[in-house]
């Protein structure tokens, strides 16, 4: 077992690598990723439950526990067991804290298993949208259980109307027996069943699926009848067309069954621990269609099956809704006697350390192209609109630009569209988020690119433009003295007393094939760089000397869009939009803070994974 204190995602990669290898293989053959959300006080459940349905399913645990959003810092604690006391898997335990754990997903994805299907339980009460939680919108099967809800009967129907196939609840996973002995009872019977009466507690949701399911297969209304004197589930009682009664009453850890004509006989219904029904839940991948038909009859919602898998994240900061507000406890101190992780205590190298990358972040969109002259001409409307919107709603328009052949025919496109006269241009603020520094001019410039492109055609303000220095402007060959102008420049268009920024309404880059975005390179001081504009040295893409925007100021644009076509980009995309991490694929670190668009051609989004591309 090794424990991380105040770590970071890289660390517990790498932690987690060591630990396997130490472990000797003990867990291969991974069959899933199970990711578990749970709130700190249920963590020893989930962890007891976890253990059970991991001895009959070999997959990497990975157990988030996130509490304290409102808390000013960031933190990160992990505990990586292999093979140890939470069965015979690989299983990592994090503690998310602050603002960190409402990105749960920036650190649980580089963890997933490649290549194998993704399952997300929230052990504690259901979130209202599975889709507000990306460790949902990622996996292939979402287990909730309503069971633990305040309001039970409420949050089973708020599932049928967020129900998407591939979601289950553990409440449903509860009837399996009764619904195996009732199956059995009718295999015995010739009669037609015209009517059922179940008696439950009135917030029971297994008794309410248990109705739905009758009416699903059988097309009977049965009569809930409410009892407080047993805490769950009591009977079911079949009525039949030839007036026969077949009743199935829960006693302790069996169940009596009776029917007219017959003796009574007892039959075994035990409780099941929460493992085994999280087993049984691991045991199948696909949509369950039969607890689809069941909660949609119900709640009286028709066409659950036919809805689509997959969920587009919407963000939601739970700490601006007032009902959600959470006192901040203590945060754990570190054991004085707990080891530190062994690789990081070998590396000799102070490790830089990442740039925090805004904790806002909305959804992201993947919209794929046909081919790359579509999605130019598609890119190209899409900016004119935002253009106008913004100034529809403000007054006036930012964007940023960016360099690269992609950009070049987008800037082409929007010259080349009529309805680009419907932007005032002459209120449109133009930056660049990147620039190779040489001289004004100079063919190789991205400002000269977009200004042949495009900006030559339009009836800008100049004031409004705001190309990066040249390698020949005031600042002469230094390019860290024009990466600071070009910070100041920023600084002191921003709203005063506010931000270090002005607004970006929007900021375009293009991806290149290492995945870089603007001027930042995988594994390069700038994708480090934490102020807000960087030079950038030795660059892998000619020419070597360049300025750039960072990670951090890219983050503050409302909308970030990557443009990327052809195949050259495909494995770069993908490796991105699998999470990638951005020191290494940097276009996985950008996002909007309201939108992330990823525009791309059907070469360019070959390497996405099936449930990314599905995003829309
Ligand atoms: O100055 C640059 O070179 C760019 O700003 C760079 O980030 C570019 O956008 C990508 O390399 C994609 O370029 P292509 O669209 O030409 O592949």
């Amino acid at each position: 077992m090794i424990g991380l204190w105040d770590t970071t995602g890289n660390e517990v990669v790498k932690a987690l690598a060591a630990e396997r290898r130490s472990a000797g293989g003990v867990a291969s053959g991974m069959a899933l990723s199970l990711i578990v959300v749970v709130d700190e006080k249920r963590v020893r459940e989930a962890e007891a439950a976890a253990t059970i349905a991991t001895s009959q399913h070999p997959c990497r645990l990975l157990m988030v526990v996130r509490s304290d959003f409102e808390r000013p810092i960031n933190r990160l604690d992990a505990e990586i067991v292999v093979g140890g006391r939470l069965g015979p898997c690989e299983a990592v335990v994090m503690r998310m804290y602050g603002r960190l754990a409402l990105h749960a997903e920036s650190v649980v994805m580089p963890l997933l298993v490649p290549d194998v299907p993704v399952v997300t339980w929230w052990h504690g009460e259901p979130p209202e949208l599975i889709a507000n939680d990306f460790l949902g919108v990622v996996a292939d099967r979402r287990i909730t259980d309503t069971g633990q809800a305040d309001d039970r009967i409420a949050a089973l129907r708020q599932r049928a109307s967020d129900y998407a196939p591939g979601d289950t609840d553990l409440a449903w996973t509860r009837i399996t027996p009764w619904r195996t002995l009732l199956a059995g009872a009718f295999d015995t019977i010739d009669a037609q069943v015209t009517g059922a009466t179940i008696v439950a507690p009135a917030s029971d949701p297994t008794a309410a699926l248990m109705s739905g399911w009758l009416t699903a297969r059988l097309g009977i209304q049965p009569k809930l009848e409410a009892t407080e004197d047993f805490p769950r589930m009591r009977s079911v009682t079949l009525h039949c067309s030839t007036g026969d009664v077949l009743s199935l009453t829960r006693e302790d850890s069996m169940a009596t069954f009776s029917r007219t004509g017959h003796a009574v006989r007892n039959l075994p219904l035990v409780r099941r621990p929460t493992g085994e029904e999280l087993a049984e839940e691991l045991r199948r991948l696909d949509a369950d269609q039969i607890y689809g038909d069941a909660l949609g009859a119900y709640a009286g919602v028709s066409g659950l099956e036919g809805r689509a898998h997959k969920r587009v994240h919407i963000w939601k900061d739970p700490v601006l809704a007032p009902a959600r507000r959470l006192r901040p406890s203590p945060l754990p101190r570190r054991p004085p006697s707990r080891p530190r992780l062994p690789p990081a205590r070998a590396c000799p190298r102070p490790r830089p350390q990442l740039p925090r990358v805004s904790p806002l972040m909305g959804e992201t969109s993947v919209i794929v192209h046909s081919d790359a002259k579509v999605l130019a001409q598609a890119a190209a409307a899409r900016l004119v609109v935002k253009l106008i919107d913004a100034q529809a709603a403000r007054g006036f328009a930012s964007v940023v630009l960016t360099g690269g052949r992609m950009a070049a025919t987008v800037y082409e496109a929007v010259a080349g569209m009529p309805a680009r006269d419907a932007v005032d241009w002459s209120r449109v603020d133009l930056w660049w988020g990147d620039e190779r520094f040489v001289p004004s001019g100079d063919p190789e410039r991205n400002e000269v690119l977009a200004r042949e492109a495009l900006l030559d055609a339009l009836p800008l303000d100049p004031a409004r433009v705001h190309p990066m220095p040249p390698s020949d402007g005031p600042d002469g060959d230094d390019p860290e003295a024009a990466a600071a102008r070009y910070a100041q420049m920023l600084a002191a268009a921003a709203k005063p007393g506010t931000a270090q920024l002005p607004h970006f309404d929007v900021l375009i880059l293009g991806v290149g094939e290492d995945g870089h975005v603007a001027s930042i390179f995988p594994e390069h001081p700038s994708a480090y760089e934490t102020r807000p504009v960087s030079a950038v040295r030795g660059s892998p893409k000619p020419p070597p000397v360049r300025i750039t925007l960072t990670l951090p100021t890219i983050n503050t644009a409302e909308e970030v869009w990557l443009m990327a076509a052809g195949p050259e980009k495909s494995s770069a995309v993908g490796m991105a939009m699998a999470g990638g991490g951005p020191v290494q694929v940097p276009a996985s670190g950008v996002h909007g803070v309201e939108r992330t668009l990823w525009l791309l051609d059907r070469a360019a989004a070959a390497e996405v994974a099936p449930k990314l591309r599905s995003l829309r």
